[in-house]
């Protein structure tokens, strides 16, 4: 079957008091009529609490085309929000027929019920066929007409019986909070008081309950009633007096409304009939306290595990958990934007991506991809939305993060679970998603340090290349001045000898060279000069040149090698000039100094000795006298 057409409801949490009689009645009717039902399942709008506010995000979901028709419920949209607020979020926005339930506002039709005929109705129930006189009257909310109708009739039948005098009236909301304060001092204070009136099922369910657990030895003590018939009112121990809401005809006339898309905006009242259980007195066997009847409507417990850290992991528990439980389908769609935080005007994300799907009761695998406008709510490509009967959108969110939403196909299966799952949904993405970041935000920091080592290791052998480059004398390749003293260090530790000999050596006519060839015949002197001097030592000798025609080596020899070494310079030098065909005579002149290593009180002292021996040895071959 296709639903061509589409009913928005707005409406609070769907397991709680009216709001899930609402939805499962307009879902059959608007079924019936080919319409689908897609609920925004939020809680009251204006609400300060924090995670009602959060909640309604969701009513920023329905959006022009998507739907046909509009129905809020005075529990999501109370009488106290502004007018031009709710213009703005739903009637200016969809301008579409609208149907507000309990509440009559301007440019929507209106449902309501006879809850002063119902109300005045119980009173003379209670002391007609109970013969209570003394009575406790809770007041709902002054904002809302509807506890307005509902405590006028009470307090002005009360007083037509002459029993208004006797009876303790207190006002506080439609809440549990405010029940529970109501009948703690209804306790303390005594006075005797035999039935007690509650404004809802809500705040009489909420008041059976704390004397169920907390004041038991006050079990039958009260006769209760309520107003609504919810859900719960049938699982409270004693079952609870109430009046009904005719929800079949009131979603009839909803619908038949909405489809016939009457020009004039209408008002209609139902009949409120009383639906008579234990909490008045009526059926008066108290079921033995204890018996723990489960409140809502959960009647059976899964166990099975829907705790991952993963996706992966994660999407294969939820399609079990969907299974176990009879949800028909669900969609989990993220925002394509970063989480964010609500503010007064945040908007619906632009778009979102599928990232979970379970239809017909399977899991359907996805590509990757399946980005898609928000406000379709499921991928067109992929699912038409029109095959759908019964949509629930939840948004998702935890603590502040506002990160995706989840829709729910509940043409089969229990809002319970369906808000069971909701809620583990939320938490555990959340989870998933700062799991997630943290493990990327630790690889990309090893990545990082990995990169980092990388580039440290290379620094440090450029540092090496650069500090061999420093110690190195570029025309020749030899040592220069610096990397001499430290490559003489090693020499000492590394030798193992205790004599050791400094050469000094300097090349002869270099000036001449120079001034009558070149230069660079000069360079060449020197280069040459520098090979001479590598090929007569030792490779573990250390050659330096440490100024421009000097050089200077340190080797761990003693004076008998050193003059064989001196000596056979000049065989080398001899050979070079005859084998080399040079401009130049090549010759070098050398000095030297052999030392013990005890005795040495510093390199540089050597080094002058051994300056001193080539000054005479230039002297000599110059035929000149030592001058001091
Ligand atoms: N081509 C060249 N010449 C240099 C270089 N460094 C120094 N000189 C020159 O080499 C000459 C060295 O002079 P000395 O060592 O005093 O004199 P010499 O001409 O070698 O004579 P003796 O040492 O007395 O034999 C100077 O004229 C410097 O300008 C160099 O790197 N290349």
């Amino acid at each position: 079957m296709t639903y061509k057409k589409r009913l928005a409801l707005i409406s609070s949490e769907l397991t709680r008091n009216n709001n899930g009689r609402i939805f499962r009645s307009l879902q059959k009717l608007a079924n019936q009529k080919g319409v689908a039902l897609i609920v925004y399942e939020g809680r009251t709008l204006g609400a300060k609490q924090y995670a009602q506010a959060q909640r309604n995000f969701v009513y920023q979901f329905p959006q022009k085309g998507m739907i046909d028709f509009l129905v809020a419920t005075s529990a999501a949209v109370p009488r106290a929000y502004p007018r031009d607020k709710f213009e703005a979020l739903f009637l200016d926005k969809l301008d579409c027929p609208t149907v507000v339930y309990y509440n009559e506002r301007p440019g929507c039709h209106s449902v309501q019920i006879d809850s002063a005929s119902a109300s005045a109705e119980m009173v003379k129930h209670l002391i007609e066929k109970h013969q209570y006189s003394r009575f406790a009257v809770l007041k709902g909310p002054e904002t809302e007409p509807e506890a307005q109708k509902r405590a006028a009739a009470t307090l002005n039948t009360l007083a037509a019986y002459g029993l208004a005098k006797n009876t303790l009236v207190e006002q506080a909301d439609w809440s549990a909070d405010g029940a529970i304060r109501f009948i703690k001092k209804v306790i303390v204070e005594s006075r005797n008081i035999e039935a007690i009136i509650f404004p809802n099922d809500e705040t009489a369910i909420a008041a059976l309950d704390y004397i169920n657990h907390f004041a038991q030895d006050k079990i039958g003590k009260y006769a209760v009633v309520g107003f609504d018939n919810a859900l719960n009112a049938r699982l409270i121990n004693p079952q609870l007096t109430t009046a009904e809401h005719p929800h079949e005809a009131m979603a009839e006339y909803v619908v038949d409304t909405l489809l016939n898309n009457a020009a004039m905006p209408k008002f209609k009242l139902f009949p409120a009939p009383i639906k008579y259980r234990q909490s008045c007195g009526c059926n008066n066997q108290f079921q033995p306290a204890g018996t723990d009847n489960r409140l809502f409507t959960q009647e059976f417990n899964i166990y099975e595990n829907v705790q991952a850290f993963d996706y992966q992991d994660y999407f294969v528990k939820l399609t079990t958990a969907l299974v176990n439980r009879g949800i028909r389908g669900c969609f989990i769609s993220l925002y394509q934007n970063e989480p964010f935080q609500l503010q007064e005007d945040t908007q619906l994300p632009q778009n979102a991506k599928l990232v979970y799907a379970f239809d017909a009761g399977k899991r359907v695998a996805l590509e990757e991809g399946n980005i898609f406008p928000t406000r379709d709510l499921i991928p067109k490509t992929l699912f038409k939305l029109d095959d759908y009967a019964c949509l629930v959108v939840n948004n998702l969110y935890f603590a502040d993060r506002h990160f995706g939403f989840v829709v729910f196909d509940l043409s089969v299966g229990r809002v319970q679970d369906a808000q069971d799952i909701c809620a583990n949904i939320a938490s555990t993405l959340n989870t998933v998603q700062i799991f997630n970041n943290f493990e990327n935000a630790v690889d990309r920091n090893q990545h990082l340090l990995k990169r980092l080592t990388e580039r440290n290791e290379q620094l440090s052998h450029y540092n090496q290349t650069l500090k061999e480059l420093s110690n190195l004398d570029e025309m020749t390749g030899l040592l220069n001045r610096r990397g001499l003293h430290e490559s003489f260090n090693n020499l000492q530790k590394e030798s193992g000898s205790n004599e050791f000999t400094i050469f000094y050596a300097d090349l002869d006519d270099l000036k001449q060279i120079n001034d009558k060839l070149s230069h660079a015949k000069g360079d060449e002197a020197i280069c040459l000069a520098a090979e001479c001097l590598t090929s007569l030592f030792r490779k573990s000798d250390v050659i330096a040149r440490v100024g421009g025609d000097e050089f200077i080596v340190c080797t761990a020899m003693n004076q008998t090698q050193a003059k064989q070494v001196a000596n056979r310079l000049e065989s080398r030098l001899f050979k070079i000039n005859q084998q080399e065909k040079l401009d130049f005579k090549l010759g070098i002149s050398i000095g030297f100094y052999t030392f013990k290593q005890h005795k040495l009180v510093n390199i540089e002292h050597a080094i002058t000795e051994a300056d001193k021996a080539l000054y005479l040895e230039k002297r000599a071959k110059k035929s000149l006298p030592p001058t001091d």
